[in-house]
């Protein structure tokens, strides 16, 4: 996969991403504002527009017990979960197996009205990161997913507007171990999730629809994922 024609682009957006993952909402500067609390889920906006349409970048941070990084990255990459947890997906085609852990998707998600129905081209990249802070604490893993282009699907011949997007799911485990040094249980572990987006809505829509979505449909498409790992994981042995 090192020599693919994506990787260059993958390396760069990926480093990228994770470090504006990592940048908490204090440092990232003014204008976040708090849309969507539940639990222990924050999420976060910030209203921006390029060329009169609502781009607004946002960032949650949720803390989920009971799973690892990588159970939450793999939940989130692999293909054959996808129908299961992303309610507004209608159809979905891996374009191109780049490697194993990079794939090429094709997605069109149901129309929501006015707007007309919308289509996304990405690759996406999933890959477990050194723990920089705790040398001997569990890695960090992280699934970027970036709009890319391909020759057999050029934007916007069809009926769907072409959307672009980056998107990063940054995970990072915490162990709390057993007092008297049971073995580790799902009672001894949760999961730090980071999840950034930007969606460019491609053709015009109201800034109005599109916010009234993203309010609606972020924090229940992270709430419905969390749970759906949840509960694919709790009868299975840990996966760190
Ligand atoms: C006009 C813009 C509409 C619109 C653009 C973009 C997306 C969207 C696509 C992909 C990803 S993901 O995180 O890469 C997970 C893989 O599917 C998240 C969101 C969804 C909507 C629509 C359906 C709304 C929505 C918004 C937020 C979350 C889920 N659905």
């Amino acid at each position: 996969a090192c020599q693919h024609r994506l990787w260059p682009e993958i390396e760069s957006v990926v480093k990228q991403q994770v470090a504006w993952a990592r940048t908490g909402i204090g440092e990232c500067g003014q204008g976040w504002q708090l849309f969507a609390e539940d639990g222990e889920m924050r999420m976060y906006r910030r209203e921006e527009e390029v060329d009169g349409m609502a781009v607004d970048p946002l960032k949650a941070v949720h803390t989920v017990p009971g799973i690892t990084g990588h159970e939450v990255c793999h939940y989130f990459f692999g293909p054959q979960y996808r129908y299961d947890w992303e309610t507004t997906l209608e159809q979905m085609t891996v374009l191109e197996t780049v490697s194993d852990d990079t794939l090429v998707f094709l997605q069109t998600h149901k129309r929501i009205w006015p707007a007309s129905q919308r289509d996304v081209l990405f690759w996406s990249h999933m890959r477990k990161l050194p723990n920089e802070n705790d040398r001997d604490g569990p890695d960090l893993w992280t699934v970027v997913n970036n709009s890319t282009t391909h020759l057999d699907y050029p934007p916007n011949v069809g009926k769907c507007v072409r959307i672009y997007l980056k998107v990063c799911l940054l995970c990072q485990t915490r162990v709390d171990p057993p007092k008297d040094g049971a073995p580790l249980t799902r009672d001894n572990i949760s999961c730090k999730i980071t999840y950034c987006s930007v969606v460019n809505p491609g053709g015009w829509a109201p800034a109005s629809v599109l916010r009234a979505v993203y309010k609606r449909e972020y924090p229940k498409f992270l709430k419905r994922f969390t749970a759906y790992v949840v509960n694919q994981t709790k009868n299975k042995p840990i996966m760190f």
